[in-house]
């Protein structure tokens, strides 16, 4: 039974990855996938891993209607035995909708790749959709670690290092350390709450308790 699959996950933990192995071992099988991806860091119209792989993919449009662009596809004798969607939390729910189709009207495998959560911890609306229509939800065994050690499952916005949880939804961005622009911090629940990131543990621990005295 062909079914939809959302492989899920935080920031950093795999999934891009995950996607570029699927379609390679189905590529290798003489199978042929149709990539839809979203705002992928490397631009337009690619699907990447932060191990250096990449593809090219069809870049989903605001309003596009996906079930449409397969079945045109398949209509003109293009071919498409799977599909893949990456970053399918830019999805609209309508746009899942539409995969669930695939999934039973064309009898193609969806795998959908996304992060669940917001910088807020707030569902993104393709990803709640996913949840509710998936046939299987999987989270992937590679866990992305807190800098505290824990598994992180929760995804942070910062600026200079300090999680923010003001901004819009949408912000492309990578697990970057550096100073002033804006970044993402995977944390586990405890540090997300606290809103305590690498960088201001580090400067809680190296902040001495009491001030000292100076008796000059
Ligand atoms: N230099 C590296 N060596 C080994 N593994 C790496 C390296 N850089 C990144 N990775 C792996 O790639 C993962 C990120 O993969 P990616 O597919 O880009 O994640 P996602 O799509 O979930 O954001 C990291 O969690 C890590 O396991
Ligand atoms: C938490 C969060 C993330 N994003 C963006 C940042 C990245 O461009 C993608 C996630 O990509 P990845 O391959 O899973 O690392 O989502 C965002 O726009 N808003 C957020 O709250």
């Amino acid at each position: 039974m062909p079914e939809l699959v959302f492989f899920s996950g935080t920031m950093d933990c795999g999934k891009s990855t995950l996607a570029l192995q699927i379609e390679h071992n189905r590529s290798a099988r003489g199978l042929q996938g149709m990539i839809f991806s979203r705002d992928d860091r490397a631009g337009h119209g690619k699907l990447s891993s932060r191990l250096g792989l990449v593809t090219d993919a069809v870049e989903v449009e605001d309003g596009q209607d996906l079930y449409a662009y397969l079945v045109d596809h398949l209509s003109q004798g293009g071919r498409a035995d799977y599909v893949i969607a990456d970053e399918a939390q830019f999805l609209a729910p309508e746009q899942i909708d539409q995969l669930a189709r695939v999934v039973d009207d064309l009898g193609l495998d969806v795998y959908a790749f996304g992060i669940t959560t917001d910088f807020r911890s707030k569902l993104f609306p393709g990803s709640q959709r996913l949840v509710e229509l998936a046939d299987r939800v999987e989270v992937l065994q590679v866990e992305a670690l807190c800098w505290c050690g824990a598994r992180a499952t929760h995804n942070a916005r910062t600026i200079g290092g300090v999680m923010v949880v003001e901004g819009a939804q949408v912000v492309v961005g990578d697990v970057t350390r550096s100073a002033d622009e804006v970044g993402y911090e995977v944390l586990c629940r405890r540090h997300h709450r606290r809103r305590m990131t690498a960088a201001t543990a580090r400067a809680a621990a190296l902040s001495p308790d009491v001030l000292p005295v100076t008796s000059a």
